[in-house]
């Protein structure tokens, strides 16, 4: 079995207007697969899809190599998840909450609460009400709520929403380690790339809920975000030269006198020679690179 979920074509549609379009996409087995797109982009309505709190309008939802149907318990008892923020009764402790669940769940496994609230770091607070709880500690009981049943996998929608940078650290470093020592495959959304970009193996770029492109963080750091960058008088001479005279096809004019060169064996040096000798005036002739956050900002820029 290559995935361990995967969707196909999944669309979603509310009162005639598609939330989310022909979604496919593809999680393996005992990685941390990372569902990134800026606010409204669809990410919550797939999870709510893959969870199935939500039925497709059309396309299917593969999980764990079968398909998720109104009636696949099995299957969902394989996975725990979190979506939009997760909710607690107020006055009753964090224990309490999490013996409920299992309750409800009909879930019972001597020593599992113990040991969630454990991981999660909250065996003190465990015992008292969710009303003295800070935001981050209900975000990490969620967390301890979502694995208490040993689940394969996680869907987890934006956890760390709300969080200061070392909250969010916190529950970096938590998933991180669940995924790292207890084998568990996460989903894991967010609107800022900087929050996945350092636990994901892949990410998936969500935006006006199409799914733009999926990339590993192997097949990123292969990739070479740097160009060069030259500006000129005559951009017209100049991309002649470059593609007729030097053979170059990977360049883009980003504004008139702009051009970036994203061929990587040519040099700084032989460009200019070349375009001098051709008459093209040179402004400027510099090296560059893209960061990570510009590359995904010009795929979501791009609808
Ligand atoms: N029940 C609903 N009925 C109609 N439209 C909805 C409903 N829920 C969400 N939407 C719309 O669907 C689009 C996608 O929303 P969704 O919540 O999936 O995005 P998201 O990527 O999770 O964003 P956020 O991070 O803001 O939650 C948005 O335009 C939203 O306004």
């Amino acid at each position: 079995m290559p995935y361990i979920l995967q969707t196909n074509g999944l669309t979603k549609a509310i009162g005639g207007k598609n939330l989310v379009t022909n979604v496919s996409m593809h999680v393996k087995r005992g990685e941390i697969y990372g569902f990134l797109g800026p606010n409204g982009a669809g990410k919550t309505t797939v999870m709510k899809m893959l969870t199935n709190l939500w039925k497709p309008t059309e396309g299917s939802i593969e999980l764990f190599g079968q398909k998720l149907t109104p009636t696949s318990y099995g299957v969902l008892k394989r996975m725990g998840s979190i979506i939009e923020f997760p909710t607690f009764y107020d006055h009753l402790s964090g224990k309490e909450n999490l013996a409920l669940h299992c309750e409800y769940m009909g879930y019972y496994n001597p020593g599992s609460i113990e040991n969630a609230l454990e991981m999660l770091n909250l065996t003190d607070a465990g015992k008292k009400p969710i009303r003295s709880y800070s935001l981050g500690m209900k975000q990490r009981l969620g967390i301890a709520r979502a694995i208490l049943s040993k689940p394969e996998l996680l869907i987890l929608d934006e956890p760390t929403n709300g969080l200061d940078p070392a909250g969010m650290k916190q529950i970096r470093d938590l998933l991180k380690m669940l995924c790292t020592e207890y084998g568990i495959t996460i989903v894991v959304s967010s609107h800022i790339l900087s929050e996945i970009e350092s636990i994901a193996d892949t990410i998936g770029v969500i935006n006006h809920g199409v799914l733009m492109k999926e990339v590993t963080m192997k097949e990123i750091s292969e990739m070479s975000l740097a160009y060069i960058e030259l500006s000129v008088i005559n951009t017209k001479k100049a991309s002649y030269v470059l593609a007729d005279k030097m053979g170059l096809d990977n360049f883009k004019i980003v504004e008139d006198g702009k051009i970036r060169i994203y061929d990587h064996h040519i040099s700084t040096q032989e460009l200019s020679k070349v375009l001098a000798l051709n008459d093209v005036e040179i402004v400027a002739i510099g090296k560059k690179a893209e960061t990570l956050e510009d590359y995904f900002l010009k795929m979501t820029a791009e609808v």
